[in-house]
């Protein structure tokens, strides 16, 4: 290296700084002739002008570089610096050096050293003004731990892989996966936010160069103790808004002595209200963590897999991700580890709307109930046992909600039954106000996203989701469906139709789940892959590249419409949204995004949702092929059910705390039959025979194999996986329907 070596902000890794040390100038043995090995204080050092914004920065002053000198790890992982230079009071070349004692040398490092004393001591309670710890910055730093001198073994730790199932820690650590590639990154903006060397070294090999808006309002408050409501769009970072503090406070006990990994009480507990997520949010911040050298223990606590051995992950978790039924049940059996969860430092509600409304509210209110029961003596009395940190984030917060979070409104005493305000009630913020940061209040939406709607009849839905996936080809994307059975009916209907298509519903078993949501996001980029989910994805679930959402049955409410759109156009990406909607339903509908929209700038109030005018002559001419695997996936599904579909129905209403299924949605979607009755169809369908299925799916590979003529080209529809773009050019892009602004080529 020839160029100047000055300390920089960067991270994570492998090479970094030549740092000047007072302690060690031991000589290395040479192992070039050309260049000599020579102790650090022998090199010619001058001091190094630093950028404007580190000009009071105190771990930068007296920082100083050099020039013309190689930095190599030698044998036995030894440094050394290599120079052709002639060295500061070098009179007979080298020095030589010891190295049995260049252990002494401190002058490499894993950690970027920067300018913010990261170690700045930010007790767990009480809250404090974030402006103070810029005040702070000022006071004479600690000195630095032996441990921290010392040079760092490059670690890859795969932190917590094997203590997980296989799946439930691939998926989403699979999409989280980083280059480690160790460029340069600028990490100037996450410093101001006063975070640790560890910490800004994650960031930088996750390659997060700034942190995003949430990230940058919440993470000071929550560092400076505060009890925080964060609101931000879809796929805004979130997750790093509370993860990061929590990590660092956790390293922080730690470096102090004050905690130790797998203590008896964890520090944080987040709530997230479906099992993806809480998966997700496992492997997010688990990744945050990976290459720390001490990181937390993190555990996900939800239904589906071994409670026996999430009792023992829980023992000794340090951060603990759950939905609250599995959480209740966990966290209920023993009393000692019940008690050990009052002392938590953190509670995180995400997704906190859904979180407090729908279906969870039984067990969301005990785990919040346990968590602040006081066991007092007999005859003392009985004190706050709540020192903790409530942390609360989501995209979308009812209006009601958010005045009474920001403190604007009044509780009613008289209301308390409902089960909003008492829960709010039971968060039992520490602070009367808590921190009420919203980055967005003009648009819940995502900026990079476009939204369309199809009109069709109720009964063509399928038609005309076929329709659109052979008009956005060779994507990913996302079908909500507000019912269980259309999910499971779709996505056998296109998979009949050649197209890669995954259910995803609570009513899978729960590696099944994560398998479904696995193959969706491992199809390779450029090729056609369909997720057909209920709501439990629409909340917070990151898949990468999902460039297209389909609502196959319009959203039950503003939220819904906002999260499940949401899985597209995340992390500044574009994406679109459309909706299917019957005639009934276009008028609902767009009051619906209209309310979406209302908040944004006056000049935008009537937004009105572009319609996709798609082509009905060849509409009607994919029928039959659409007929006929609609009735092959019915069939299939009506002989594996058997009796038992009104069961499985109930059970997976119940679980959702919802009824998704509800019989007018299934009248209008899925087994299809205004006034024909579900049943009547099942029935039907249960009785094809095996020749006829057979004969069936003979019908339907030859229809698959014929071209169909699109009426105004050349170019024919052959089958499922058809090139559609080089159809629209023959076409002139319009004979499939106007697209205008929604073209996917514009992505
Ligand atoms: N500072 C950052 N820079 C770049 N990407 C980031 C940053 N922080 C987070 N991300 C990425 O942005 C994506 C969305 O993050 P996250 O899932 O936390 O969003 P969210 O706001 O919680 O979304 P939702 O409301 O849908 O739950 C993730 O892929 C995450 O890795």
């Amino acid at each position: 290296m020839n160029g100047a070596k000055k300390r920089k902000l960067i991270a994570g890794g492998a090479s970094l700084s030549a740092k000047r040390t007072k302690t060690s100038s031991r000589p290395h043995k040479s192992k070039k002739r050309a260049q000599r090995s020579i102790a650090i204080d022998s090199l010619p050092w001058s001091k190094a002008k630093l950028p404007d914004m580190f000009n009071d920065a105190e771990g930068f002053y007296g920082l100083e570089e050099v020039e013309g000198v190689e930095v190599v790890r030698g044998d036995g992982n030894i440094v050394e610096f290599r120079t052709a230079v002639p060295a500061e009071g070098d009179t007979d070349g080298a020095h030589e050096t010891n190295d049995a004692e260049s252990d002494e040398f401190e002058g490499f490092d894993d950690e970027p050293s920067t300018s913010v004393e990261p170690g700045a001591v930010r007790p767990l309670n009480p809250p404090k003004d974030p402006k103070a710890d810029v005040e702070n910055d000022n006071d004479p730093k600690p000195t630095p731990k032996e441990s921290e001198k010392a040079p760092k073994k490059k670690q890859n730790k795969k932190f917590n892989v094997k203590e997980d199932s296989e799946l439930e820690t691939n998926v989403f650590a699979a999409l989280d996966a980083v280059d480690d590639s160790q460029d340069d990154i600028d990490l100037s903006e996450w410093v101001k936010l006063d975070l640790s060397a560890g910490i800004l070294s994650s960031l930088a090999r996750l390659k997060f160069s700034k942190p995003t808006a949430i990230q940058a309002a919440a993470i000071p408050h929550v560092l400076a103790g505060h009890d925080v409501i964060g609101k931000a769009s879809t796929g805004s970072g979130k997750t790093l808004a509370f993860g990061i503090p929590i990590v660092e406070k956790w390293l922080e006990l730690v470096g102090e002595g004050s905690t130790e990994k797998g203590a008896k009480t964890p520090l944080a507990l987040i709530l997230s209200p479906t099992r993806e997520l809480a998966h997700q949010l496992t492997d997010h911040i688990k990744n945050l963590c990976n290459g720390l050298e001490n990181s937390p223990y993190i555990c996900s606590i939800t239904g589906g897999l071994s409670v026996l051995k999430q009792q023992r992950q829980l023992a000794k978790a340090d951060i603990v991700i759950g939905t609250p039924g599995r959480l209740w049940e966990v966290l209920s059996s023993s009393a000692e580890t019940m008690s050990s969860f009052r002392g938590i430092g953190y509670l995180v509600v995400d997704e906190a709307d859904r979180l407090l409304t729908e279906g969870h509210f039984k067990e969301a209110e005990e785990i919040l109930s346990a968590l602040d029961r006081v066991e007092a003596d007999e005859g003392e009395e009985d004190v706050d046992p709540s020192p903790r940190q409530t942390l609360v984030f989501s995209a979308t917060f009812h209006k009601g909600l958010q005045q009474k979070l920001a403190g604007k409104g009044k509780f009613n005493l008289m209301s308390e039954e409902d089960s909003m305000e008492y829960l709010l009630k039971k968060l039992n913020f520490r602070e009367e106000k808590p921190k009420f940061i919203d980055v967005n209040p003009v648009s819940q939406m995502a900026e990079g996203l476009k939204e369309g709607l199809v009109e069709c009849g109720a009964m063509e839905k399928d038609l005309y989701l076929y329709a659109l996936l052979l008009l956005y080809p060779n994507v990913r994307t996302l079908v909500f469906t507000n019912s269980i059975s259309a999910a499971r009916r779709i996505s056998p209907m296109l998979q009949n139709l050649n197209l890669t298509s995954h259910p995803l519903h609570s009513q899978m078993a729960q590696k099944a789940r994560l398998r479904s949501i696995e193959r969706f996001t491992s199809t390779p980029a450029g090729q056609s892959s369909v997720l057909i989910a209920t709501d439990v994805a629409a909340r917070g679930l990151d898949i990468p590249n999902v460039d297209l959402v389909v609502h196959y049955h319009v959203p039950r409410d503003a939220a819904a419409y906002v999260h499940r759109s949401g899985r597209t156009a995340r992390a500044a990406r574009t994406g679109l949204s459309i909706l299917l909607c019957a005639p009934e339903e276009v008028i609902p509908t767009r009051r619906l995004i209209a309310k979406v929209h209302s908040e944004r700038k006056a000049s935008r109030k009537n937004f009105f949702v572009q319609t996709l005018d798609i082509d009905r002559k060849l509409a009607s001419r994919l029928k039959p092929r659409v007929t006929l695997a609609k009735k092959i996936a019915d069939a299939g599904l009506a002989k594996e059910k058997g009796g038992k579909e009104d069961e499985w129905m109930r059970n997976a209403a119940e679980e959702l705390g919802v009824d998704y299924d509800s019989d007018e949605l299934e009248q209008a979607g899925s087994w299809g039959g205004r006034g024909g009755g579900r049943k009547k169809k099942q029935e039907e369908a249960r009785a094809i025979t095996k020749s006829e299925m057979g004969a069936m799916r003979a019908a339907l590979r030859d229809l698959l194999s014929r071209r169909v003529n699109a009426g105004v080209s050349e170019k024919y529809i052959a089958n499922g996986l058809i090139d559609i773009d080089e159809l629209l050019r023959g076409a002139n892009g319009d004979f499939l329907g106007k697209v205008n602004g929604l073209d996917i080529s514009a992505l």
